[in-house]
Parts: C-alpha cells; structure tokens; sequence
C-alpha cells in the first residue's frame, strides 16, 4: 500500500472517529436534557436567572450603546455582589467560555449561530480578564424568550411564576432536544457533495471521469454539459447502475419511478448535450473503478461522495450554478481552470461571490499538458487567485493543483501509474473534503452542543447557590421554630391538665354542695312546717295541705338554689378556662388560621351545646334554665297525698312534755313516766307491788286518766301532728327515692355537659395548633430534602456538563 493510501485510510479513520464521539456526546447531551427537563417536571422548578438578566440588560441599556464589549460586561458583573452570584461564580469554571474556534467566532460575529440563535457575545469571545462569570444574558440556547420588556421591577418580571417559567424551560428544553435530533441526523449523514464547475469546455466531465476512473460523463471540445449531472455510487441504488432524469429535483425520490425518467447509458451523450429544460438534474448511478474499495472516492466506508458535473460558467449559467453552490449540502466546489485559457470573466465573477458563502475553493487548473512554459502559467495563474480568493490562495498547496485530467484517463486505459501531481490533487480533494464536512457537519453540531452544555453549567450553577440559599432560609426557620414548637408542646400538656382539674373540680364541687344542702333540707323539714299558721282544728285539713305544699315548695327552691351554684361553678370554670384560652391564643402567632379553625370547631358543636360555646372568643352567661330542665323535683311528692294517719300519732314519746303537763292533775304521774303507751310491762309490774284490788282500781283510773289525757292531747297538738308526720313521710319518701343523691348526679352531669365542650375546645384548639406547628415543620422538611437534592442533583450535572463539554472540545482535535 502506497503512503497516500495508508494516509488516507488514517484520515478516513480520524474522521470516522470523530464522528462515532460526536454522536455519542450528543446522545449524551439529549439524555442530560431530557434528565433536566425530568427534574424540572416532577422535583425542582428550575431556577432561571430573570431578575439578574433584566438588571445586566438595564445596566448595558444605562451604559448606552456604545458600551459594549468588555467594559459593558464588568458592570454587569460588578452586580452580582450578592452571595449567590459569587456562588455561582466560584462554581463555573475558570476560565469560562464558550468554545470558539476562529470560524466559530467568524459565525459569532454575524450575530448569529448555526441554530438560528442569537448569540450574544462580549466582544472579544474571551470570558472577563479576571475569568469571572460571563454575564447571565450570555444564556444563548437555553435562553428564554420572554419577550420583557427588561425592567427588573417590572410587574411583569414578579408575576412570573416559578411555575410558568419552568413550563417556559421545559418547552426549550424539548426545542433543544429535537434540534440535538437534526444534528444527529447530521452527523450521522455520510454523504458529502463536491459541485465541479468552471469554465466552459476546461475539462470538468473529463475530470470527473479521471476522479471515478470511469470514463461515464460526456465530453467534448464543444461546450457539451447542459445539465447538472451528479454522479454517485450504485450502492445508494441498491447497487444498480442507473441514469434517473430528474425534472423536478425537490420531488425526487429514486424509490418513487414518477419523480424520474430511466436514461439508457447510450441515451446519456444526446440527453447531457442536447437537454431542452425538460429535465433539471441528472442522477448517474455508476460503479467506482477504483481497485481498492477504501480508494474509492465515491464509497469509502466513511462518506459518500457524490460529485456534480455542472454546465461551464457563461453569462446564462453563472446565476443557476452560483445558486447550486450556495446549497448547504454542497461541502466542496472544485473550480476547474482551463490552463490555456486562465480565469475567464463569469469564472472570476463566481470565484469572488464564492468567496462570500464558501471561504476555501478548491481550484484544478486543467489541461496543464498543453502548457509548454508551464512555471509561468502557474504564476500567472496563482497571481490571478490571490487577487480572486485570498484564503485559497493562502492556502495554495493544498487547495491549487496543476493536472491533466485527460491524461490521467489515458493512463488508467493504459493500466500504467497515475501522475503524481494528480495522485496529490486526490488526495488533497479527499482530506479538504473531509475537513469541510467536518465544518459543515460535524463543526455546528459541536458548537452548538458546547453551548447547550455551557448553558446548563451556568444553570446548574446558579440552581445550586439557590438550592443553597434554601437550605440556609429553612435551616433557619427550622432553628426559629424550634423553641415555640417546644413551648407549645408543654403548653399543651398544662392546658390540658388544668382544664381537666377545673372540670373535675367543679362537678366534685356542685356534688358536694348538693348532697350537702339537700342533705340538711331533708332534715330540716318540720321546721319549715312550722313556719306555716295553723288555723284551727277545724280547718285542719287545709292547715296539712298547706304543710305539705310549704314543704313541696321549700324542697324546689332549694333545689333550684343548688342549680343555682352548680350554674355559678360553671360560670367560674369558664371564667378559668377563658384565662386558659387567652394563655394559648398568646402562643398563636397564627391566629387568624386558628380563628378560623375555631368556628370551623364551633359550628360542629351540638345546638344543645350552643348556649355554652365560646362566641366572639367571650364567655356567655349560664342561667338555671339552661341546666337540664328540672321537671318534677321528686317523682314520690308528685303524688303524695294526705292520710288520715297524717292526722293521728300514738307515739307519745317525741313529746312527753305536754302530756305530763295535761294530766298534771293524775296521781299516776310518776306511773306514766316515760312512755305510757309503750310501758304497759312497768303497769304490770306496779300492779303486782301494790295488791290486786287496789291496783285494779288505781289502773281504770290511770287507764281513764291517760285516755282522757291523750283524747285532749290529741285534740290539742294535731297540729304539731300533722307537721310531724307529714315532714316524716316526706323525708322517708325522699329517701327511699334517693333524691338527694339523684339531684347530685344530675347536676354534676349537667356541670360536666356544660364545661366539658369548652375543655375539649381549649384541647382541641391546642392541638391544631400544635398539629400546624408539626405541618410546618414537615413541610420545611420536606423542602429542605427536596434543595439538598437540588443541590446535589445540579452540582453532579454541572460536573457532567463540564465533562462532556471537554469532550466535545476534544472532537476538534486531532487527538
Ligand atoms: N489536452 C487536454 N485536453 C483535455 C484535458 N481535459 C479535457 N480535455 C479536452 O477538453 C475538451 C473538453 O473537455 P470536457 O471534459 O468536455 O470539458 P467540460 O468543461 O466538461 O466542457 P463543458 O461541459 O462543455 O463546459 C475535450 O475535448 C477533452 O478531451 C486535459 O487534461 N488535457
């Protein structure tokens, strides 16, 4: 193998490579994007810089428009003294800049990127002299158009939503993706055009065919190419050798046989000569006689080229091929000179606005055999390109050959050795074209993926110094929050416990003063008889109902008066359960929420608790008639009546005394001592001491006596009877009822409905409160775990992106 072939095949390779670690670090930059754009979806709205870059854009507007550059860049920096932008600062990288090369700035200074971008710059392409930070509105590809008008008060600025400017983000982030896509396809793409064009009649056929080895095309000492012809390998027409006349090039589609016509080979001469517009282009299918495969130019393994024979430049030509050129397809022009003739007007015409979209020609002077004194045509001929093209000229050794297509042709007829200044011009076409493809394909891909990725560095550093300041903004409310959170928990534990003390003290209070008073009422019962005027025996009847009724009536008001206190113990509990209330409504800073939650609470107490609820956060008055009705103060009074037993009392001994002083006059007196009635054994005793007769006569007389003697005390203290008696049954039958006890049960139930609601309010109350408290905390948690994610998710892709940058970087070389 030849040393051009083995460097070729080198070339080949490095390119082959470049392409293979391109693709993947694309690939890895759509994946970090879709990974953001992920993040910013479901965990972190992405922080976006709006505010800084409204205050860079109104600091470059204030510096007016001739402050550009540099200076304009310092001012915006000197406003970044807040400690997030020095964070963000010392997490760039430094130097940072945006990879340029020299065409990378060329393109820059237009004002635009290959992506339609604008591309802001500082001017000199370099970062700030100091290596800070590029100005945040540096943001080229994922800059979002916000269309503000760039006031950093603006009312539009602060109602931007977080929200919306990620949702803002998210749809960059999907544009960047697809056009990441288009590159791919780029990159990928192995096809590379050269468009031969130049003079008429220089020998452009004739070198097409000398470059395929294959004598296909045409030629002529008569201008013969009236049609773009491109010729490229059959195996891009699954390996068939075809000639498909093409009239409408944007339609054509070689699996679609409508968009063509087939042209038989020996058809090709009349139909390249003598086409009349039917057809715009030819596509000629044709086989590389190289012998090599990796020699072929056509199909190597690395691109497929595809070489445009086009009609000589004349003054109809000129505009059509100039148009062709200008394709972005195209990655080669090979200009073709006739050496004979040098650069006729319409070639020096296309050279010049070639030089505009095409910096490098590639330019064959042909014909060179017919040249006698040919170190001077080579002089004038390089002359004439240095004036027409001075970037090819600069680089004329590789871009300027003198050749001889027609005798390169005759050789590979022959079978004998290519000429070497031909095998240079090969070998030289072949790498121009690779490195052209490389700047027309591989170049913009790469630079626009270095600014993605710069983009992302910069965001990712500014997201993580705002993941920092959150962190540090809730650390510190975490830490305020603290000591209240504590307070309110003790607080809620001593609330509680006294409220269920002033609960239970004030039933245990009402019982003991019910059963107490009603206690003594009970017992005392004849002495309120007492009070009541007795008329006479004969209205005896009405003074007992009388009796009764007073004692009836005494036993209600004095239940009523313990209603009354168990009314004034609630009043009193209340009284200490609004101090509580107070206590807490102190601790809540939030009151309005608590207050809220209060009426919230309120309204689901139960009407018949209404009357006890707390209502504009004041205690309301109790009555007695808000106690649970009375009713009947003891179902046995409900119908008691009178007796006649009422009326009549045989027992004599509750008072002796008057009995004794009604029959002062017996002479049994002392016989009568103690209780008569009971102590017939003592009468039978005294008869049996005093004889039989005598006794006999002394126990009719005492019998008579104490008859008479009760008759008359009967008569005479009935009414003390009936209040005797009738207090007696009263008291027995409350007893047997158990009243006391049941009117000391019910109002201490009713204290305990009546107070009961305002402890578990104030319980209740406390608890929301603390339960906020617990919320709040949580949710600074939960916020505070979602930035250190942030934090470390954004540090992590600031590392990969300045990685994958570098490797970007790298492509370029030739490493
Ligand atoms: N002596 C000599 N003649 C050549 C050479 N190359 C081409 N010719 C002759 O020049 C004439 C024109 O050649 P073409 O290949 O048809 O030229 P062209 O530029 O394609 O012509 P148009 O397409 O009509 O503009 C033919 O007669 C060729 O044989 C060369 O290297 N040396």
């Amino acid at each position: 193998m030849s040393a051009t072939r083995e460097e070729q095949e080198i070339q080949q390779r490095i390119f082959a490579d470049k392409c293979r670690r391109l693709h993947t670090h694309l690939l890895n930059t759509k994946t970090l994007l879709k990974d953001i754009g992920e993040y910013n979806r479901s965990k972190w709205p992405v922080h976006y810089p709006l505010a800084r870059i409204a205050r860079a854009h109104e600091a470059q507007t204030a510096a007016g428009p001739t402050a550009g550059g540099s200076s304009g860049l310092r001012r915006s920096n000197s406003m970044l003294n807040s400690s997030d932008a020095t964070l963000v600062n010392s997490l760039m990288p430094t130097p940072l800049r945006r990879s340029m090369t020299t065409d990378d700035m060329s393109e820059y200074a237009t004002g635009s990127n290959s992506s339609g971008q604008t591309a802001a710059t500082n001017g000199s392409g370099d970062p700030d002299a100091a290596g800070r930070l590029l100005d945040p509105s540096d943001l080229s590809v994922l800059k979002l158009d916000l269309r503000l008008s760039y006031h950093a008060d603006s009312d539009v600025m602060g109602s931007l939503e977080e929200s919306s400017i990620a949702r803002l983000f998210d749809e960059r982030l999907t544009q960047c993706e697809v056009h990441i896509d288009k590159l791919i396809a780029r990159v990928t793409d192995k096809s590379s055009k050269i468009l031969v064009t130049g003079d008429l009649n220089a020998g452009k056929s004739t070198l097409v065919n000398a470059l395929i080895r294959h004598d296909i095309l045409p030629f002529d000492q008569q201008p013969c190419t009236m049609l773009f012809c491109e010729v490229v390998d059959a195996s891009q027409n699954d390996g068939i050798e075809e000639i498909h006349a093409i009239p409408d090039i944007q339609q054509y589609n070689r699996l679609n046989p409508l968009t063509y016509a087939v042209v038989k080979m020996s058809d090709l001469e009349d139909i390249v000569m003598e086409n009349d517009e039917q057809y715009q282009q030819l596509k000629i299918y044709t086989k590389d006689s190289h012998g090599a495969q990796n020699q072929s130019l056509l199909h190597n393994g690395v691109v497929d080229v595809a070489l445009i024979d086009s009609p000589g430049l004349n003054r109809d030509s000129l505009k059509t091929t100039q148009l062709f050129a200008r394709q972005e397809e195209i990655d080669v022009v090979v200009f073709v000179v006739n050496a004979e003739n040098h650069f006729t007007l319409s070639g020096q015409d296309f050279l010049l606005n070639a030089g505009n979209e095409k910096a490098h020609i590639f330019i064959v002077v042909n014909r060179f055999d017919a040249i006698r004194r040919k170190d001077r045509c080579e002089r004038m001929i390089l002359d004439q390109i240095r004036d027409l093209s001075p970037l090819t000229y600069a680089e004329r050794d590789e871009l300027v050959h003198f050749v001889s297509a027609h005798e390169q042709l005759a050789a590979d007829r022959e079978g004998t050795d290519s000429s070497e200044a031909f095998s240079r011009m090969e070998k030289s076409l072949r790498s121009f074209t690779l490195e052209q493809r490389f700047k027309s394909k591989l170049a913009p891909a790469q630079r626009y993926a270095m600014n993605v990725l710069f983009d992302m560095q910069y965001l990712a550093a500014e997201n993580v110094a705002a993941a920092t300041k959150r962190i540090q903004e809730i650390n510190s409310l975490l830490r305020e929050g603290m000591p209240k959170y504590e307070i309110l928990l003790q607080e809620r534990k001593e609330s509680s416990q006294q409220s269920e003390s002033i609960l239970d003290g004030s039933c245990e209070e009402v019982r003991r003063h019910t059963t107490t008073h009603l206690t003594n009422t009970t017992i005392h019962l004849q002495d309120i008889a007492e009070k009541v005027a007795y008329p006479g025996i004969l209205s005896l009847w009405s003074y007992a109902e009388n009796v009764l009724l007073t004692m009836v009536s005494h036993l209600e008001h004095e239940v009523s008066e313990c209603d009354r206190f168990a009314c004034f113990t609630i009043h009193q509990a209340r009284d200490e359960l609004a101090r509580l209330d107070e206590q807490r409504r102190a601790l809540d800073s939030d009151s309005t929420a608590t207050e809220q939650q209060n009426q919230h609470m309120l309204s689901a107490v139960p009407a018949k608790d209404e009357g006890i609820a707390l209502l504009d956060g004041s205690m309301t008055s109790v009555t007695a008639s808000q106690i649970a009705s009375i009713g009947s103060i003891s179902n046995a009074l409900d119908t008691i009546q009178l007796e006649l037993s009422d009326f009549v009392d045989l027992d004599f001994s509750h008072n002796w005394g008057a009995l004794t002083s009604i029959s002062a006059s017996a002479s049994l007196t002392l016989l009568a001592s103690k209780s008569m009635a009971g102590n017939v054994v003592t009468l039978l005793r005294l008869s049996s001491t005093m004889g039989t007769a005598t006794a006999r006569r002394a126990m009719v007389a005492a019998a008579a006596l104490i008859g008479i003697g009760s008759v008359f005390y009967m008569v005479s203290d009935m009414d003390a009877t009936v209040r005797r008696k009738l207090s007696s049954r009263v008291s027995l039958m409350l007893r047997d009822e158990g009243f006391v006890q049941r009117h000391a049960d019910r109002l201490t139930t009713e204290t305990s409905r009546a107070v009961r609601p305002f402890v578990w309010h104030l319980q209740h109350t406390f608890q929301r409160m603390v339960e906020a408290e617990e919320h709040k905390r949580a949710d600074h948690l939960r916020r505070r775990h979602v930035a250190q994610d942030a934090q470390i998710y954004f540090d992590e892709l600031r590392l990969k992106a300045q990685e994958l940058s570098n490797a970007i970087r790298s492509v370029s070389s030739n490493e």
